[in-house]
């Protein structure tokens, strides 16, 4: 299957609407959700959970918003801008995501694509340990398609981890769970070597992303990137497992072109995809 970016001159705005945590260092959450959607030709808007105060280096503080304060953001854009995709980050703990579960169910939002955010790489908790009940219980079953980590995915299932047929039995649990679709990243399996495989469980079928292991410690906002490049090709009208191999396609660029700014762990390069592909666009113009 050949990763397409979603068609921009067919005379319809799509959008995506993500809801999640500001990241001032820009690398990660709100910030590099919005850079996804616009380098892949999406409308992006925001209803914004927490400000953190975080850089390379890490989260130095993190001041929530309430939970109405996040409703509130939901109700003015489902009342009026009609998201084509929508994308969950940081939801901070249970009071808000029953507000998000609340809205996007009475909002009928079917193109839900949750990050199940709970740890950022430094070890700061995105999400308080005692919301895994409503995470579960109240959101998962709403989702299109969820996109954990390893771990995510070990908290999520309750199991361990540690081969292939792991994962995908945790895919199947997270299905009978209640989600549509699940995406497994693979960032963290060092059993693979020297590539990531990435894997969809999707409509009973099992599908793999494999890529070169980029020896880089420029990495934050990796998964954020992807799930956010996830809901720009469901936004775009791609299917799922469509919509997954855009995502593999524009993290693969974006971490191997990844940008070594601040003194600690650098951002994805959200430039990088769109970089790509004019390249190509252009050296088959010259012949
Ligand atoms: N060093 C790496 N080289 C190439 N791809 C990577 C690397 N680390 C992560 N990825 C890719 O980045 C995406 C996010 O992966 P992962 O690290 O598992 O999630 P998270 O960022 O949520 O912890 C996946 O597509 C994964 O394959
Ligand atoms: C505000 C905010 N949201 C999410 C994250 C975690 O993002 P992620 O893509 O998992 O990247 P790392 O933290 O693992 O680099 C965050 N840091 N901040």
């Amino acid at each position: 299957m050949k990763a397409q970016a979603p068609k921009r001159d067919d005379g319809t705005v799509r959008k995506a609407l993500t809801i999640a945590g500001s990241d001032s260092g820009g690398g990660a959450g709100i910030q590099a959700d919005l850079k996804t959607f616009q380098e892949l030709g999406v409308y992006g808007m925001s209803a914004v959970t927490a400000v953190t105060a975080q850089n390379t280096l890490g989260v130095r503080a993190v001041y929530p918003m309430t939970a109405d304060a996040v409703a509130v953001q939901l109700g003015a854009v489902g009342d009026d801008l009609a998201p084509d995709a929508v994308k969950t980050g940081m939801l901070v703990g249970a009071p808000i995501i029953d507000a998000v579960a609340d809205q996007v169910a009475s909002f009928g939002w079917r193109n839900l694509v949750i990050d199940p955010v709970m740890i950022a790489k430094g070890g700061s908790e995105l999400l308080r340990q005692d919301a895994l009940r409503s995470l579960k219980e109240r959101l998962l079953p709403l989702a299109r398609v969820i996109t954990p980590n390893i771990p995510e995915a070990e908290t999520l299932t309750g199991m361990k981890i540690a081969t292939m047929a792991d994962r995908e039995k945790a895919a199947r649990l997270l299905v009978a769970m209640g989600a549509g679709s699940v995406a497994i990243k693979g960032g963290h399996d060092e059993s693979t070597g020297d590539v990531t495989v990435d894997l969809l469980y999707d409509d009973g079928r099992f599908r793999y992303w494999e890529s070169p292991r980029v020896d880089t410690r420029h990495t934050h906002g990796t998964g954020c990137t992807y799930s956010a490049a996830l809901a720009a090709g469901l936004a775009a009208g791609l299917n799922v497992p469509e919509a997954a191999e855009l995502a593999k396609s524009f993290i693969r660029a974006a971490i191997e072109d990844s940008l070594d700014i601040g003194s600690g762990h650098g951002p994805t390069n959200h430039w990088a995809y769109g970089r790509r592909a004019r390249r190509l666009d252009h050296s088959k113009s010259l012949h």
